[in-house]
């Protein structure tokens, strides 16, 4: 029997949240495998693309990972606007950075794509000593506004795989990935704004 098997389906995907949460070492540890303590802050945004197999299909993740720092807060809808997942991260650690997911998934409700599938990360979740928010209250919250939850670790890479894994599972089954032939990324945007590290005047 013929299937649609091996296709290569492509998913813009895109990380927001506080600066210093530990969007840069989600996607470090998920692309490469690899984790630098003292990760250096994102300047605009950076791109990286990743491939994952799920059963015979294949889904290509393009990924934009947002600086986290309030000043660049204007280009996020470049980057979640026409995006097929969004995962929102905060740090357990932090609770004003759970605070600020919050906001980013009211903004995403708001002004987003209401087929974007959006996932929130506790993030740091090896630092359990330190934790000042609960899994319990995150899950709720979650649940509530119709997000899937993970807490993570970029550092022990407890749940990073499995976190894009229950994604591209679940754009698969939405069918918001795109075939490749049609369009690869919509609203990518100007590569001038991609970790510019210096600035016109
Ligand atoms: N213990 C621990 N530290 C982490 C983890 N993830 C990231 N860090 C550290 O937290 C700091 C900030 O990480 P980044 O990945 O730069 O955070 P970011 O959200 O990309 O920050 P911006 O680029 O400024 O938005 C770095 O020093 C990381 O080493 C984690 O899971 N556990």
């Amino acid at each position: 029997m013929a299937t649609a098997g091996n296709q290569i389906k492509n998913a813009k995907l895109v990380l927001l949240g506080d600066a210093g949460t530990g969007k840069s070492s989600l996607v470090l540890r998920f692309v490469k495998g690899q984790f630098l303590e003292f990760q250096e802050s994102t300047i605009g945004a950076a791109f990286f693309s990743k491939t994952l197999a799920v059963n015979d299909e294949t889904v290509k993740f393009e990924i934009w990972d947002t600086a986290g720092q309030e000043r660049y807060h204007s280009l996020a809808p470049m980057y979640y606007r026409g995006a097929a997942a969004a995962v929102i991260v905060y740090d357990i650690t932090n609770s004003a950075t759970f605070i600020r997911a919050k906001k980013w998934v009211q903004e995403l409700q708001a002004q987003g794509n209401p087929s974007t599938i959006m996932a929130l990360a506790g993030n740091k979740a090896d630092l359990l000593e330190a934790r000042q928010v609960s899994a319990e209250e995150a899950q709720t919250y979650a649940q509530e506004n119709e997000l899937f939850f993970m807490e993570t670790s970029a550092k022990t890479a407890i749940n990073v795989n499995d976190i894009f894994y229950e994604i591209a599972k679940r754009l698969l089954q939405s069918q918001s990935v795109q075939d490749p032939q049609v369009s690869i990324l919509m609203d990518r945007p100007a590569e001038r704004f991609v970790n510019r590290t210096s600035c016109c005047s």
